[in-house]
């Protein structure tokens, strides 16, 4: 199994992870962790990210990614900090090569027929499909899903616990991404370790 194999099928929900303070990471982490989520997106919208993926890093059984990679110095920074795993909302060629290059496992997001093409081109088979339910939902993933029958995804965007039953059932869904298990505030950890325990009894295809 490939490495962005194993990590998608590694949990069936990856939480999507906006943390403004350092000081919140690791509560979180382990919240998450002792709910059962091991893999972990904390996205470089927020000028602590890279310091919250050094200290989430230390949790262990957490296995650390990055999302919100929009070029190659974000790349960089973020396999700099520790980032195991790389998301992207997009898809562009110089990103692709350097995260191709870097050996790191690399899920770039797509929406349309023609973005998953490109993404075969450069020999990527796993994709984020985002914005998901903005891009026309399950509808559209399964209509994007039949002639590329090779491809699989993680849904993400718009995606709740109430939907995401429906998604990881088609069978070109290895795990969905979601930033409904660690609510915007002030982490409250029992809370975010019981939405991670719902969240990771959640069936995978
Ligand atoms: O930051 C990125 O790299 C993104 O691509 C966006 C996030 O994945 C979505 O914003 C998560 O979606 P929600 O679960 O609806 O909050």
């Amino acid at each position: 199994m490939s490495p962005i194999d194993a990590l998608m099928r590694s949990v069936p929900v990856i939480p999507v992870l906006v943390v403004e303070d350092a000081a919140d990471a690791v509560p979180i982490a382990e919240a998450l962790v002792s709910g059962g989520l091991t893999a972990l997106e904390v996205t470089l919208r927020t000028p602590a990210a890279l310091d919250v993926i050094r200290a989430m890093s230390s949790v262990e059984g957490a296995v650390v990614g990055a999302g919100t990679v929009l070029n190659a110095r974000d790349l960089d920074a973020a396999i700099g900090a520790g980032a195991k795993f790389i998301v992207s909302p997009g898809l562009t060629a110089p990103l692709t090569e350097a995260a191709t290059a870097s050996g790191v496992p690399y899920l770039p997001g797509v929406a349309t027929s023609a973005d998953i093409m490109r993404g075969l081109d450069h020999g990527l088979e796993r994709f984020k499909f985002f914005p998901a339910e903005a891009a026309g939902g399950l509808k559209a993933l399964k209509a994007l899903a039949a002639p590329f029958h090779r491809v699989r995804f993680c849904p993400t965007g718009g995606i709740t616990e109430t939907t995401a039953p429906d998604w990881l059932a088609h069978p070109s869904v290895l795990c969905v991404g979601g930033s409904w298990v660690v609510p915007a505030g002030k982490p409250d950890p029992a809370a975010i370790r019981r939405l991670a325990q719902a969240a990771a009894r959640l069936r995978q295809a």
